[in-house]
């Protein structure tokens, strides 16, 4: 169990519970996080999260030790509009694009810590990327970390500037993963699989392959080498898929080019 003393003892606001602050919030509680020390701020919140014991649309702890910004970007300004002033308390985003620098006009002085978390966060399986401002100390960067430990693995980043790459590759990551998915089984079931089948193989397919590559000693190079015998079905695989002009490399690389692009739009908008 991951150590949230502070956090059950100050409490911990989350505004914006939607499908990121919800993934994070339901780690947190698995990882036993005191439901009675979280206050969720969200207008709509989904009747699941009801008889939890969280403070739900609740006036705001005086001292709370983190506050954690889930919302859209775009719905950031107003977001933060609403919010009491607040001094010693660390504020984490977790919001693409929008920058430290934006943070520190609503909050002068305060420590604030940019966090790219994903989705599997849900499940633990998340993977997070942070960078502090100047006035987050070693340890609201090492209490940030716990905190997105107990929903998966943490990297911290050297610079802000790699926050843009960060959300084109990890942060938007499992939805190419999920249509990786998708287009493996579409492609099987026009080799006359059925539909139910073509995607259990494919979805196992992929799970099954995301374990060994974290498990596994090898580097993931390594690991399709062992699956392609010479002259066999993979290598006819892969000779389309890793066409270098029509296959899945300059795809990818269009893909998180484009995702990052976003990215620094977004923080421009600001
Ligand atoms: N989804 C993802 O995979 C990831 C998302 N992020 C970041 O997380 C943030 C949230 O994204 P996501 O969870 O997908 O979006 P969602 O729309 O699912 O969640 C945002 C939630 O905030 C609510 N909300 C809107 N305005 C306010 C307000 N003023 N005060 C409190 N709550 C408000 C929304 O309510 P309503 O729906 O009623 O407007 C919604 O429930 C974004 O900044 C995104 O960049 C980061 C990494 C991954
Ligand atoms: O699509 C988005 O903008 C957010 C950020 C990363 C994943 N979802």
């Amino acid at each position: 169990m991951t150590d949230f003393q502070e956090m059950d003892r100050r409490g911990l606001v989350l505004v914006g519970c939607g499908r990121m602050g919800g993934a994070m919030l339901r780690g947190w509680l698995a990882r036993g996080l005191e439901p009675g020390a979280v206050t969720v701020i969200d207008p709509k919140l989904g009747s699941d999260w009801a008889d939890k014991g969280l403070r739900v649309n609740a006036p705001l702890p005086d001292d709370p030790a983190v506050l954690v910004l889930a919302v859209k970007p775009q719905m950031m300004a107003d977001a933060l509009g609403e919010l009491p002033d607040l001094r010693d308390t660390l504020v984490i985003s977790v919001a693409a694009g929008t920058t430290i620098a934006s943070f520190e006009n609503a909050f002068p002085d305060s420590p604030v810590i940019r966090v790219m978390p994903n989705t599997p966060a849900a499940i633990g399986q998340g993977i997070s990327a942070m960078i502090g401002n100047a006035a987050a100390t070693p340890a609201h960067l090492d209490l940030a970390e716990a905190l997105m430990r107990a929903v998966g693995r943490v990297v911290r980043l050297q610079s802000e500037d790699q926050m843009d790459a960060v959300t084109g590759l990890s942060g938007s990551g499992p939805a190419y993963v999920f249509h990786l998915i998708e287009t493996m089984a579409a492609a099987g079931e026009a080799q006359g699989l059925p539909a139910e089948l073509a995607l259990e193989l494919a979805r196992m397919t992929v799970a099954g392959a995301g374990a060994l590559a974290v498990d596994a000693d090898e580097d993931p190079g390594v690991l399709r080498e062992n699956v392609t015998s010479p002259g066999g079905t993979t290598a006819a695989g892969l000779k389309m898929l890793m066409d270098a002009e029509t296959g899945l490399p300059p795809l990818m690389l269009r893909t998180v080019a484009a995702a990052t692009a976003r990215g620094r739009e977004l923080g421009a908008a600001k």
